[in-house]
């Protein structure tokens, strides 16, 4: 069986005996190797669902495979921002989807492009041999997983669920007692990267739980993404999202402070966000972000709803082990100001708003 797992770098041809997290280092050659994952079997002793995966080819606009050569039926349920365009990649891949959202208009799209469609995440869950869902938060993750008609009611033994949305440990682990409890695998796998990146399957999974979940959904995660982890038990995917959307949160509202503050003193925004992307505190999101910030402009890619949910959780799992984050803390209130000026479903660099002076 051969492999063939995207790069923002290269096309890289890989044997299934290739061990996951060396896979994953050698997308960020920019680590050290201490920052790097201890390699990990990735294959499972026994798949869930018959694994015939032999090899996709990435193109410019996704990526493409043999159907027959794919694993079974996916369910994906969730269809905002980040699960149209990952459900999307897999029915591009030639995967069988079957679709569910809230708001049922929302799956129409990915219904004419060829998925199937079921009423209720249980349904989804019975009639697919493994589900992902993409929610907004702990509490829709969990009212989709274990509420009435939830997932877990049409999971079952042989069946897998993962789990992408961007929720707490507590909430990650409640889920995996639900699924578990049905004789099902539970993965936790939240992803790093925006609306572009999910369009474009560059996204970053952290993954956490059934390790044998997580070696069967591999070849579908490299679909929708460009590298992923495997971090252990249930929570640490979690954890590891939660920390890296404090840090993006930060980055955020100090740059923001960065921009209005170079404008009062007479100097050009755009400049500064030139200067900032030549040197050591570069980083994609000002080049990205701050021209339209700018020009005050906020076209949705994260909504700012999420980023605040995201320093709340993060700070909780700092509190619960009495770690400081004085920083974080402060980005948090500031993302509660936008809100309350209603920007939450704005994109999250509208934070800059709340440091505007209001007339
Ligand atoms: N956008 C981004 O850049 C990224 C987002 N994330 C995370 O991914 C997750 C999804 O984000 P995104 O797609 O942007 O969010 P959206 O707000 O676009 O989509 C949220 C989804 O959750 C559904 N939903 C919300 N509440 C409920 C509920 N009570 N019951 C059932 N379904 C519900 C929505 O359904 P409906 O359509 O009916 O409202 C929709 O399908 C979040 O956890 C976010 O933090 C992670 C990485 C990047
Ligand atoms: O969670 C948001 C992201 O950009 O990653």
């Amino acid at each position: 069986m051969t492999l063939l797992v995207k790069s923002s770098y290269s096309h890289r041809f890989l044997s299934s005996s290739t061990p996951a997290m060396s896979v994953c280092s050698s997308f960020c050659p920019q680590l050290p190797s201490y920052f790097r994952q201890k390699p990990i079997n990735s294959l499972p002793t026994k798949p869930l669902f018959p694994l015939s995966f032999k090899v996709f080819s990435s193109q410019a606009t996704g990526v493409s495979a043999k159907a027959d050569e794919l694993p079974g039926r996916i369910g994906f349920l969730g269809m905002g921002i980040m699960g149209t365009p990952m459900a999307q990649n897999l029915l591009k891949a030639g995967c069988d989807v079957t679709v569910w959202n809230r708001t049922k208009s929302k799956c129409d799209p990915l219904i004419s492009l060829g998925a199937k469609y079921q009423p209720s995440p249980d349904e989804v869950a019975a009639s697919c041999d493994v589900t992902f869902a993409m929610l907004a938060d702990p509490e829709s993750a969990m009212d989709v997983a274990c509420g009435k008609h939830g997932a877990a009611s049409g999971m079952g033994p042989g069946k897998g669920y993962v789990d992408v949305s961007t929720v707490d440990g507590d909430t990650s682990k409640l889920i995996n007692g639900h699924i578990k409890a049905t004789g099902a695998s539970f993965l936790e796998a939240p992803v790093s990267g925006s609306k572009k990146p999910a369009e474009d399957g560059q996204l970053i999974f952290l993954a956490a739980g059934d390790k044998s979940l997580y070696n069967t959904v591999a070849p579908l995660l490299d679909i929708m993404g460009k590298s992923r982890f495997y971090l252990g038990d249930v929570g640490n995917g979690a954890a590891m999202k939660l920390v890296v959307n404090m840090i993006m949160g930060s980055m955020m509202a100090t740059f923001s402070e960065g921009l209005l503050h170079s404008e009062k003193v007479g100097l050009d925004p755009n400049v500064l966000v030139e200067v900032v992307s030549q040197g050591a505190i570069s980083a994609p999101m000002y080049s990205l972000k701050g021209p339209s910030m700018i020009e005050s402009l906020y076209p949705t890619a994260f909504p700012l709803k999420h980023q605040q949910k995201d320093l709340r959780l993060a700070l909780g799992l700092a509190e619960s082990v009495s770690q400081s984050t004085p920083i974080a803390a402060a980005a948090n209130e500031l993302y509660k100001v936008a809100k309350s000026h209603g920007l939450s479903d704005e994109d999250f660099s509208a934070v800059i708003e709340a440091l505007k002076a209001k007339k």
